[in-house]
């Protein structure tokens, strides 16, 4: 009887101390909170064929700003506010600097590096500043000038020839910004360009992530049901012949020239950059011509679908605000009296003009969840664990139109800019259509230089209105989230030619 109750005592300890620890381990190892989930699918159900950040939105509205979605075998971290997203783009920027990789990138970059997909390591990080200090800096983007100039003069003319009728600027856009990057990328006009162009957009319509081989990757036997391997196996052969005959063509372009002036060719587009240091070699890592292609490929399809669906999405607000058109038609009208010629030199002072592309950004994020990263360091996020090979979702979306940073944040009001300081690069996390952090966009430069000028002729030498009598604010602003976030119709409106002397 004696022993009796120190035994007790001591089980009693014993149990309360197993409580507390499993609790402990428990807490520490907690996933974020999300919906009911459904087995082996998870929440694909709730996603699946849906406009994505707007689901995404509704839910993490219910269960928080960090959220987890299982898709399928694919375990999905959500943050939606600013201080997570600088968590997990500052603070813990390491832990999530790889990139998900999915059956697109796998398949079209088999045996070559690009930028957007490869995994974080040392080679990235060399192609990465690269890209920052050779491809895209700001004097190779102002080298492009005159190719800017005369796509914008090109989409001026192909306007005026359609005055009066309804014109689809959505195709124009997407012409003006494919035939900006191409001609910057592989040279003037290359005959290569259309077909490229076409294969890039195929591939990049089948890169949403919800084929059956990215959410299943585990079970290999159901891979061969889906037709996508197969498709892009199909679409890669093809881009590997093309860019061996661009980077053939580059060669010998750069030989010649080197013969006949002992230096390289002039102007050097983006291949000729490359070839001049693969040429240089004085990297850790030698540049292949595979590698060129990655490169290529990610600058041209990073390159023209974002720009163009934000053209798109700035004249629709523009059309439905007539107030707003009117502020930006005055600035740039008389910026511009009696210029015969209007250049890129001649944007500066435009800042109205900027505000109108900066809100059109933070409405319409062209990535609005960015490019989904890969946590590859288990960490601590808010208290849940995230661990290794999650993906991650910023909800690039929400955070730009948080009603706590951005008062009325569904209304497009260029002159909330005027009164905010806040630029692209990532360092204010409640705008980030660029992303943040190490694997931020390096083409911003590029991207807003794409957009100002044939935004400015638009409002400069036409008045703008929807067709058919349509009242500007049944202006269909329906979404559909490809490659980026665009106008879920193709965007028709009606331009009215207006001369210099209407203006006064
Ligand atoms: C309106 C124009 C553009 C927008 C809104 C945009 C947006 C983005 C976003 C959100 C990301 C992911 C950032 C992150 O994960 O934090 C990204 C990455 C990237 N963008 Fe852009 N982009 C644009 C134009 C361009 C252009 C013109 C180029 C090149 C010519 C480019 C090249 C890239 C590359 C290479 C990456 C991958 C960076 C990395 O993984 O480290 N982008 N972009």
């Amino acid at each position: 009887m004696d022993l009796q109750f120190p035994l007790i005592f001591l089980s009693f300890l014993v149990i309360v101390f197993v409580f507390l620890a499993s609790r402990s381990t428990n807490t520490a190892r907690k996933l974020p909170p999300g919906p009911r989930k459904l087995p082996i699918i998870g929440h694909i159900h709730k996603l699946r064929g849906q406009v994505q950040h707007r689901v995404i939105t509704d839910l993490s509205k219910r269960h928080g700003p960090i959220m987890h979605l299982q898709l399928a075998e694919i375990s999905v971290i959500v943050v939606s506010s600013s201080s997570l997203a600088n968590q997990v783009l500052k603070t813990h920027d390491l832990a999530f600097a790889d990139r998900a990789q999915l059956q697109l990138s796998k398949i079209i970059l088999e045996g070559c590096k690009d930028v957007a997909y490869s995994r974080y390591d040392d080679y990235w990080r060399q192609m990465k500043k690269i890209c920052k200090v050779e491809l895209l800096t700001l004097n190779k983007v102002t080298s492009f000038r005159s190719i800017r100039e005369d796509e914008a003069w090109s989409l001026v003319e192909s306007v005026k020839n359609s005055l009066d009728s309804p014109i689809n600027l959505t195709y124009l856009f997407t012409s003006l910004a494919n035939s900006i990057a191409c001609r910057a990328a592989i040279g003037e006009r290359s005959k290569y360009q259309d077909e490229l162009v076409h294969l890039i957009e195929s591939m990049a319509a089948s890169g949403g992530g919800f084929d059956v081989a990215d959410l299943f990757p585990s079970y290999k036997l159901l891979h061969a049901f889906s037709g996508l391997k197969a498709k892009l196996i199909k679409l890669r052969t093809r881009v590997d012949v093309i860019f061996f005959n661009i980077i053939k063509e580059h060669k010998e372009k750069r030989a010649k020239a080197k013969q006949s002036n002992g230096r390289g060719s002039g102007e050097e587009d983006l291949v000729d950059v490359l070839l001049r240091l693969q040429e240089e070699s004085s990297f850790e890592f030698p540049i292949t011509s595979s590698d060129i292609k990655g490169i290529i490929i990610d600058m041209l399809a990073a390159g023209t679908d974002t720009a163009a669906a934000t053209l798109d999405w700035a004249m629709s607000e523009l059309v439905r605000k007539p107030e707003v058109m009117e502020k930006a038609q005055s600035e740039v009208r008389e910026a511009f009296k009696g210029k015969a010629k209007i250049q890129e030199v001649d944007l500066e002072d435009l800042h109205y003009l900027k505000h109108v592309i900066k809100e059109t950004l933070r409405l319409h994020p062209p990535a609005p969840m960015l490019l989904p990263r890969e946590c590859r360091e288990e960490c601590q996020v808010e208290g849940y664990t995230i661990p290794v090979g999650s993906k991650l979702f910023v909800n690039a979306w929400a955070i730009n139109r948080d009603p706590e940073y951005w008062p009325d944040p569904d209304s497009f009001e260029p002159m909330r800019f005027e009164k905010k300081c806040v630029d692209y690069s990532g360092t204010n996390m409640n705008y980030i259509p660029f992303g943040a952090g190490r694997r931020s966009c390096p083409g911003i430069t590029f991207g807003i230089a794409t957009m100002e000028l044939p935004l400015a002729l638009l409002l400069y030498h036409f008045d703008w209105k929807p067709p058919n009598g349509l009242n500007p604010e049944d202006l269909d602003m329906n979404e559909v989230l490809g490659a980026s976030l665009k106008r879920k119709t193709n965007l028709l409106l009606t331009a009215i030619s207006r001369t210099p002397d209407d203006y006064t």
